[in-house]
């Protein structure tokens, strides 16, 4: 199983979907109840009350409170215990505890780890989420698989050939090698395949109008462990102009053991006022990201049925990947 990296930041959520209902999450196995108060402040408390455990997330909000569905314990935005039943006496030790929150770029993150490292300036920025001029479709789903297995299909994109032909591979995908470049200090692994002539798929022609082939570049920047930019340029072959630039962005957020939160977004900066092109990419995109999700529930399936011992065989796709997964062991270690 790839370790679980804590004192970091994690995408829980997108900011839509934290509201006035009670919001149940769990990141890196820490059960989370998510809320936003009366005046729009999104807040992240544990999801078990200290009473009997019972998930406060089955509760109710109760203006800017969280009164337990079962007994009545009230918890504030802090997760400080208000009120109990039966007595005025609140035990001191009566809290559960409040996550550091940031939202940013249609995000919420969350801090996993211990509260007083917690920087908010060192969250990863995807600013095209929420910058004037762009346009985003996006969505999650969860996938029963090992978060490592995400990081993997995300870092080689040699999958696109196989995977998702006649949706965003062609044969050049797999063709063209890629350049995998570290920067460790600032926990960067940059991907980066540029193919000069190749064909264009469905994905790009139908969103730009490009008829015939394209030059395409990804280049991938994963700012380890959970956001994955995929910047990817494309123009037709023989000009330079224009240049179609989207943004594929994810947040891989180990849930549990197993599991895995893959939120995914599809901006772009042009046709954005063209609704066909963006319901077309929402669809299709889900599609793609559906192909991903069966694969990768398939894949732990067969690896839960072998013996842990197995030594896979890697070549040089595998360069980005590999280096993820050594950046990510160095989080988890430290
Ligand atoms: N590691 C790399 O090789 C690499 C290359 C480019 C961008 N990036 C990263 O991408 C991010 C976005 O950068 P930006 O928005 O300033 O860059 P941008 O939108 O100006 O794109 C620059 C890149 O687009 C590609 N490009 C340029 N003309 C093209 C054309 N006609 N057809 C297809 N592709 C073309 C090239 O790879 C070029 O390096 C930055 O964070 C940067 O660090 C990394
Ligand atoms: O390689 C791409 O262009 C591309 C497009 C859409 C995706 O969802 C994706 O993961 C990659
Ligand atoms: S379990 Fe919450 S009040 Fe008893
Ligand atoms: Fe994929």
């Amino acid at each position: 199983m790839t370790p679980f990296a804590r004192d970091q930041w994690y995408v829980i959520a997108y900011a839509h979907e934290v509201g006035r209902e009670l919001l149940a999450r769990t990141v890196l196995g820490e059960p989370i109840v998510l809320y936003r108060t009366e005046d729009g402040r999104a807040v992240a408390l544990a999801d078990r009350c200290v009473h009997r455990r019972y998930p406060l997330s089955e509760s109710s909000l109760v203006g800017d409170t969280v009164v337990c569905g079962y007994h009545g314990f009230t918890y504030d935005t802090k997760g400080a215990c208000v009120s109990v039943p039966g007595q005025t006496r609140i035990p001191r030790t009566a809290r559960v505890a409040a996550y550091p929150l940031v939202e940013i770029d249609e995000f919420v993150w969350v801090w996993i780890g211990d509260p007083a490292l917690a920087d908010e300036t060192a969250v990863p920025r995807a600013e095209h989420l929420a910058a004037p001029g762009w346009v985003t479709v996006k969505g999650m789903e969860p996938i029963a698989c090992d978060y490592g297995l995400l990081v993997d299909n995300l870092m080689d994109l040699s999958h696109e050939t196989y995977l998702h032909g006649g949706y965003i591979g062609t044969p050049e995908v797999a063709e063209t090698p890629i350049t995998t470049e570290v920067d460790a200090e600032a926990g960067v692994v940059r991907v980066s395949r540029h193919m000069e002539d190749a064909e264009c798929p469905p994905f790009y022609a139908r969103s730009t109008g490009i008829e015939g082939r394209i030059r395409r570049h990804q280049d991938i920047e994963y700012f380890a462990p959970c956001l994955y930019l995929l910047h990817s340029r494309i123009s037709p072959v023989g000009r330079d102009e224009p240049v179609f630039r989207t943004e594929i962005t994810y947040a891989i957020t180990p849930s549990a053991p197993g599991h895995v939160y893959d939120f995914w977004a599809v901006s772009r900066d042009f046709a954005t006022e063209d609704e066909e092109v963006t319901d077309f990419l929402a669809k299709f995109n889900h599609t793609v990201v559906m192909q991903d999700v069966d694969a990768l529930n398939l894949l732990q399936r067969a690896l839960d049925a072998e013996p842990a011992d197995y030594q896979e065989l890697s070549i040089n796709i595998d360069a980005g990947g590999l280096a993820a997964r050594r950046m990510l062991a160095g989080l988890a270690a430290r």
